[in-house]
């Protein structure tokens, strides 16, 4: 079998923010690798530091020490080849579905007719053809996130990176969207990192999981999940499903616990 290339490779990787309380280190001494086409979640407790190490992946936050590089290059500010989807869908109000999803085409200065395509056929995978033309005030929690997601994906990155995107949505609509991504997954595999709280959403879309822990934070955990793709409808009901959710759990508990502990 041969070794998939790697898409990010982070050295040494620390974070120290300056507040006016004194030095704050999120993150400490990351060391590991992600693979091209992975789909790896980031879990762990609040404030341990996913969101920063998310955005020093991402470009868009300094690095203090240590290197991130991205398919042999190093990471030293924001880039074309990255889709980004955060909690909310910061949709801008005053455009069309159509126009928002093809935002990113005219800040770039590509040209509009060559992503036309595109655009129309990601909204017809997320089930949105028909409000093409409505403006995001008149499109539910869902919907308005499902329109995010056809924007990250408009100039076809290589890495998307997503921050808690289905957070704010309620439990239902949750499921519709990572039923959404595995499917966009299928259809169109690329690297994934995801950040989210929920155990099992990150073994249900995941080829590996990482938790963040301890203070300062540092990758306490790092699990393969052994499930193939297409990912069986039923899988979340397996036990070896469970079993993995139980496990990831206990690393959460104790990080958590270990974070109390060095605060109080
Ligand atoms: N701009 C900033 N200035 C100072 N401290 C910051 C800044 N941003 C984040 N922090 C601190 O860095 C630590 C890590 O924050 P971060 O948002 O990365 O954690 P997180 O794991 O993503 O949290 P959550 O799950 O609650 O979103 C926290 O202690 C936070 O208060």
């Amino acid at each position: 079998m041969t070794a998939k290339a790697k898409h990010l490779d982070l050295w040494q990787v620390s974070k120290t923010y300056q507040s006016a309380q004194g030095p704050v280190e999120a993150v400490s001494d990351v060391t590991m690798s992600i693979e091209e086409g992975d789909f790896v979640s980031i879990l762990g407790p609040s404030g341990c530091g996913k969101s920063t190490l998310m955005m020093m992946l991402a470009g868009l936050e300094s690095i203090t020490d240590g290197v991130v590089v991205e398919r042999g290059r190093q990471v030293t500010g924001p880039r074309e080849d990255v889709g980004l989807i955060f909690q909310d869908a910061t949709l801008l109000p005053w455009l069309s579905v159509l126009d928002n999803v093809l935002f990113p085409v005219k800040i770039l200065k590509k040209p509009r007719n060559e992503y036309l395509r595109r655009a129309h056929d990601l909204l017809a995978m997320v089930g949105l053809s028909k409000f093409e033309n409505h403006r995001p005030s008149q499109l539910s929690g869902g919907m308005r996130q499902r329109v995010s997601i056809c924007r990250a994906l408009i100039l076809d990155p290589p890495l998307l990176m997503m921050d808690e995107p289905f957070s704010a949505l309620d439990a239902i609509t949750r499921d519709e969207m990572n039923l959404a991504l595995l499917d966009i997954w299928q259809k169109n595999p690329k690297t994934g990192v995801f950040i989210t709280h929920s155990i099992r959403e990150a073994v249900l879309l995941s080829d590996r999981v990482l938790v963040m822990g301890g203070r300062p934070s540092k990758v306490v955990c790092d699990i393969k999940i052994p499930f193939g793709r297409p990912r069986p409808d039923d899988i979340a009901e397996s036990p070896e499903f469970n079993k993995l959710c139980g496990e990831l759990k206990q690393y959460i508990q104790s990080g958590h616990k270990h974070m109390e502990e060095v605060s109080t």
